[in-house]
This record gives structure tokens, sequence and C-alpha cells, in this order.
């Protein structure tokens, strides 16, 4: 949900994405970190969600590919305060078809002050807070 100013955030769902090129990192980053991901609600975009339930077995709830919605999905969860926590492994030298999603996502963890990590050193420093 949207973390209050200047409290610990308490996460108990989480939303995981990555663009192309970072989806072998984050389903080996998922994979390391299982144990505990595997006590939160986990949601994902379409492909990346579907490669962590095949390939980790965890529990994911998938919604749409980012560029048919799915990024527009988890930007909906948070301004409904749906989401506590989003990690997302963007490329940052690729052109994306739906940039415009992905930074109206990108904006909306800011606004409502979501926890996010757009890279792996952040996304591990978020979980061993949690661990
Ligand atoms: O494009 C994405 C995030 O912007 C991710 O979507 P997929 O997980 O469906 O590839």
């Amino acid at each position: 949900m949207t973390q209050p100013k200047n409290s610990f955030p308490n996460i108990k769902t989480m939303a995981l994405v990555a663009h192309d090129q970072k989806k072998d990192a984050l389903v080996e980053w998922v994979q390391a970190h299982k144990s505990m991901l595997s006590t939160l609600t986990l949601y994902g975009t379409g492909t990346t969600g579907g490669r962590i339930a095949n390939e980790t077995g965890l529990n994911i709830e998938c919604l749409k590919s980012g560029p048919l919605g799915g990024d527009a999905q988890i930007g909906a969860m948070i301004a409904e305060n749906k989401l506590d926590a989003l990690i997302f492994f963007t490329d940052p030298l690729s052109a994306l078809p739906h940039d415009v999603d992905v930074k109206s996502l990108l904006r909306l963890a800011t606004l409502y002050n979501t926890v996010l990590a757009i890279n792996e050193a952040s996304a591990s420093l978020i979980v061993s807070s949690l661990e």
C-alpha cells in the first residue's frame, strides 16, 4: 500500500517486472531470494511473471504483458493502494514501444512513495531488509 512518510514500510505485496534483456537476471535474483519472496503476494507482468512461475515455482499472479498494458495495470494497483513494492529491472540500453507506460509506472511509484528498485543492487538491499 502507499508507504506513509517517516515510517518503515511494511511489505506484503510486491510486483516483479523486467525488460527483455534483464529477464535472465531477474529470474536468477528471484531464485536467490525465493524463500523470502514466497512469503509475499507476488504480481508480475505477463512474460516476466510466466518465466518466474515456470523457472522458480513461485506463486505469482501474471498480469498482461508490459507492452499490452501490464505496466499500466501495476500502475493502477499502486494508485489504488494495492501494491507495497515494485522490483523493476529496467533496460537502459534499449528503446521500447511502450516507454510512456514505463514512465507512467515509475512516476506513480514515485508519487505514491512505493518501495521501488530499478536495478539488482537496490532490489537486494530491499529484500535484505525483509529477511
Ligand atoms: O515490458 C515490460 C515492462 O515494461 C515487461 O513486460 P513482460 O514481462 O510482459 O515482458
